[in-house]
C-alpha cells in the first residue's frame, strides 16, 4: 500500500532557536525535542569530525524516543587552526575568544545528521574574517551578553555583525543550519518538503 509521504514526522532535535526559525522559514511542520549530550571533544579531534559526531549523537538520541519519525540534528563550532572554540563559559573567556578571532579568518563548521529509516550527515565549512577589533569594542559587545551560548562567542545575526569583515560560504552555516545543504541532504533522505505536497 502506498504511504503518503507528508504523514511522515520531522522532529527537531534542538534547543537552538536559530534551527528552530530556519526550519519554520522553510515551511516545513515539525516538533522540537532537544538532545542534551556530553558536547567534549575527542583528544586531537579534528573540526569536521568533532561537529559530524555530535550531530549523528543527537539525531540518534532523539530518534531512539520517536518511533516512525524522522529526527534531525546539527552541530556547530568555530575553529582557529586546529583549536576549536566552543561556546564561552564567561565573560572573560568571550573577551579572549573574540581577540583571538580578531583581524583573522577562522572556519566554521556545521554537521548535520538525519536519523530515521536511515542515516544522512554532512558537514559544511564556511569562512568568516573579522575586523581588527579594539578593546572597546570587544568589552562592549561582550557587555551586551550575546557571545553567551554562541560558538565563538559571537552572532553575525545579531549585533554581532559588526565584528565580520567578510564571509566565504554559507551564511546560514554560521548561524547553525546550512540552508542549502540541510534541503539536499531531507531531499536525498525522502523527507517530505513542503512544496511536494
Ligand atoms: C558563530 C555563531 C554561532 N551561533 C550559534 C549557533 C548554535 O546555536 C551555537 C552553537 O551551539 P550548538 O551546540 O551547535 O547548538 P545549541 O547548543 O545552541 O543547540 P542544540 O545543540 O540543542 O541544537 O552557536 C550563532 O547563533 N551565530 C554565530 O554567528
Amino acid at each position: 500500500m502506498h504511504t503518503h509521504a507528508d504523514q511522515t514526522l520531522l522532529v527537531l532535535a534542538s534547543g537552538s532557536p536559530r534551527r528552530r526559525d530556519f526550519l519554520s522559514q522553510l515551511g516545513l511542520t515539525f516538533t522540537v525535542s532537544a538532545a542534551d549530550i556530553d558536547e567534549t571533544p575527542h583528544p586531537g579531534e579534528e573540526a569536521r569530525a568533532y561537529v559530524l559526531r555530535l550531530a549523528r549523537e543527537k539525531a540518534r538520541v532523539v530518534a531512539a524516543r520517536s518511533p516512525g519519525a524522522w529526527v534531525l540534528a546539527a552541530d556547530t563550532t568555530v575553529a582557529v587552526g586546529t583549536e576549536l572554540l566552543g561556546k564561552p563559559q564567561s565573560p572573560d573567556e568571550a573577551r579572549e575568544m573574540l581577540g583571538r578571532l580578531s583581524g583573522k579568518t577562522h572556519d566554521v563548521f556545521t554537521g548535520v545528521a538525519l536519523a530515521g529509516r536511515h542515516e544522512e550527515a554532512l558537514a559544511v565549512h564556511t569562512r568568516v574574517t573579522f575586523r581588527a577589533l579594539s578593546a572597546a569594542e570587544i568589552d562592549w559587545y561582550v557587555s551586551t551578553g550575546e557571545p553567551v551560548d554562541r560558538a565563538g562567542a559571537y552572532a553575525i545575526q545579531g549585533k554581532g555583525g559588526f565584528l565580520v569583515a567578510s564571509v566565504d560560504g554559507s551564511p546560514t552555516n554560521v548561524v547553525g543550519l546550512p540552508l542549502g545543504e540541510t534541503l539536499a541532504l531531507m531531499e536525498r533522505a525522502g523527507v517530505p518538503l513542503a512544496w511536494k505536497r
